[in-house]
């Protein structure tokens, strides 16, 4: 890998182990994690502890306030976690980060992350809006996608492969 720093966005549905292999990566790279989740307006968050999915207008704050930390940590470099399922959220979140943007997408079938869900305790994502996460992504073509089958450490060995 070159030495030139970059944003990792590490993306994928809930309970794709986004916050667990995203700081796992930044421990590695010794450059600081950042958890999407807590960027997330507080009433994005009550909408999904209730139950219901957000909507494109719903992610657009929180799309651009991470495209912000992205643009502050771009010279030192950092891990960011955050779903980014649509190609037009990876699109914002990487606006004016030139190549130093890179995605790694998480990737596992719905019944493997329900599994895992049914096992998460104290998150306020329901597993019940795991469906609509599946439904609303379009997975990446130009990703580095690494499957969630792997242990977190050898998801993160391949990713710096
Ligand atoms: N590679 C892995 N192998 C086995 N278990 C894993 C792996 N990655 C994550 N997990 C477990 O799966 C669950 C979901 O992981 P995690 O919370 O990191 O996902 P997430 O994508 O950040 O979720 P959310 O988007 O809902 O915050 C956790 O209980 C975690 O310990
Ligand atoms: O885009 C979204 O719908 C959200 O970011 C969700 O994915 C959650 O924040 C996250 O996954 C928490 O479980």
């Amino acid at each position: 890998m070159s030495s030139k720093k970059s944003v990792f966005f590490v993306m994928g549905v809930s309970g794709s182990g986004k916050s667990t292999v995203g700081r796992l990566l930044a421990k590695v790279l010794n450059c600081p994690f950042f958890d999407g989740d807590d960027y997330h307006p507080e009433a994005n968050i009550k909408k999904m502890s209730a139950g219901n999915p957000l909507n494109d207008d719903d992610r657009k704050t929180w799309l651009n306030s991470l495209n912000l930390l992205a643009k502050q940590h771009q010279k030192k470099g950092a891990v960011i976690a955050c779903s980014a399922l649509k190609q037009s959220y990876r699109h914002v979140l990487s606006r004016s980060l030139n190549d130093s943007a890179k995605f790694v997408y998480l990737k596992g079938s719905y019944k493997e992350i329900s599994n895992r869900l049914s096992q998460r305790n104290g998150h306020f994502m329901p597993a019940a809006l795991l469906q609509s996460q599946f439904d609303t992504l379009e997975e990446p073509e130009d990703a580095i996608t690494v499957s969630i089958r792997y242990s977190p450490k050898e998801i993160v060995q391949k990713i710096l492969k």
